[in-house]
């Protein structure tokens, strides 16, 4: 590292307030219309300078990603880890090869739809960039992003924006900030891949991004049919006094519900817990 102190980085929840599915592409990617916006909580990276290179992960489900690797496969190796994978990327781009200690505090569920991996891989490239002293908008580290996975680049702006393309053409949208919001996951993990496959192919038009609560989530449905139990956390977010929006965040099992006051957000977070204690939830508000 040139750097000699330690950066915190937040990589913050993706909520995609509305996603529209419009086309199957070539390529096996969907184009899609989808408004993102970011949460003030999340996961945690911290890039400190160090003699060799070291990669831990703690937090409340530190061990959904690395307890997992029995019987999840590769994608769950360190190696395969998003936050190595960029930096392994960053390295190879700016030709850099200083050693450093990563630490992932993963505080949000994993395969949940809030971008979890997406969000730990733009916080380590924006950690990284600001390390070496490379800007955030260097098309070099948006190219590195775009090629991590479609919600990359969204995650490394980190601000509320317009998405299409396959989510990586972004154009900022300034609204909600500061809106309370309440994420509930339901603790069933869903495959981005699996969700996007079962999508029935019907176009049912464009996404107003003027308009997030006249939208929908078009892989809510595939994703119910994976986990069924989406149905009933969006009817539960739904009844509760105060909800100006509440639907499913990007392929599921989160999700989320806006409300216009705090203490609404609260009360609603209370219900939710007693109603299905076991269930995963995040008060928080939109950044
Ligand atoms: C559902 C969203 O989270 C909404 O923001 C994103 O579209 C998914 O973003 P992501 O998790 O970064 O997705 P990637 O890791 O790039 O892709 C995982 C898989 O999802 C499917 N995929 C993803 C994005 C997209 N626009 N069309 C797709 O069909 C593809 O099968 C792909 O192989
Ligand atoms: N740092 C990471 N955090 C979470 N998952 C990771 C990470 N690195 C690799 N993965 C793998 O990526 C897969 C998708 O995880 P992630 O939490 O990003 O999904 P998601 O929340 O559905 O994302 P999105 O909303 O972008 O579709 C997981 O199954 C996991 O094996």
């Amino acid at each position: 590292m040139t750097h000699e102190t330690v950066i915190v980085e937040p990589a913050p929840a993706k909520l995609n307030l509305a996603l529209h599915v419009r086309r199957r592409r070539a390529d096996g990617y969907h184009d899609i219309e989808t408004l993102f916006a970011f949460c003030r909580d999340g996961d945690v990276i911290t890039l400190a300078p160090s003699r060799k290179d070291e990669f831990r992960i703690i937090g409340p489900f530190a061990a959904a990603l690395t307890a997992s690797a029995a019987n999840e496969g590769p994608s769950s190796a360190p190696a395969d880890n998003l936050v190595i994978r960029a930096l392994e990327a960053f390295r190879q781009r700016f030709a850099v090869d200083a050693r450093c200690e990563i630490t992932l505090e993963k505080n949000l569920p994993v395969a949940s739809g809030i971008g979890g991996g997406s969000a730990d891989a733009a916080a380590t490239l924006r950690a990284l960039a600001r390390a070496h002293g490379i800007a955030l908008d260097d098309p070099g580290l948006i190219e590195i992003a775009a090629g991590l996975g479609a919600d990359v680049p969204a995650c490394l702006a980190g601000r509320t924006a317009f998405g299409t393309g396959k989510g990586d053409a972004l154009v900022p949208v300034a609204q909600w900030q500061g809106t309370p919001v309440l994420l509930v996951n339901p603790r069933v993990g869903v495959s981005t891949a699996a969700v996007f496959g079962g999508w029935d192919g019907v176009d049912r038009g464009a996404l107003d991004p003027a308009d997030p609560r006249g939208g929908r989530n078009d892989l809510e449905h595939p994703a119910r049919l994976v986990a069924p139990v989406i149905a009933d956390v969006v009817a539960l977010l739904q009844a509760q006094p105060g909800v100006t929006l509440a639907r499913m965040s990007g392929s599921g099992a989160t999700c989320f519900a806006l409300f216009e006051r705090v203490d609404d957000r609260d009360r609603a977070s209370a219900a939710v817990s007693a109603a299905a204690p076991e269930w995963w939830q995040l008060a928080t508000a939109l950044a």
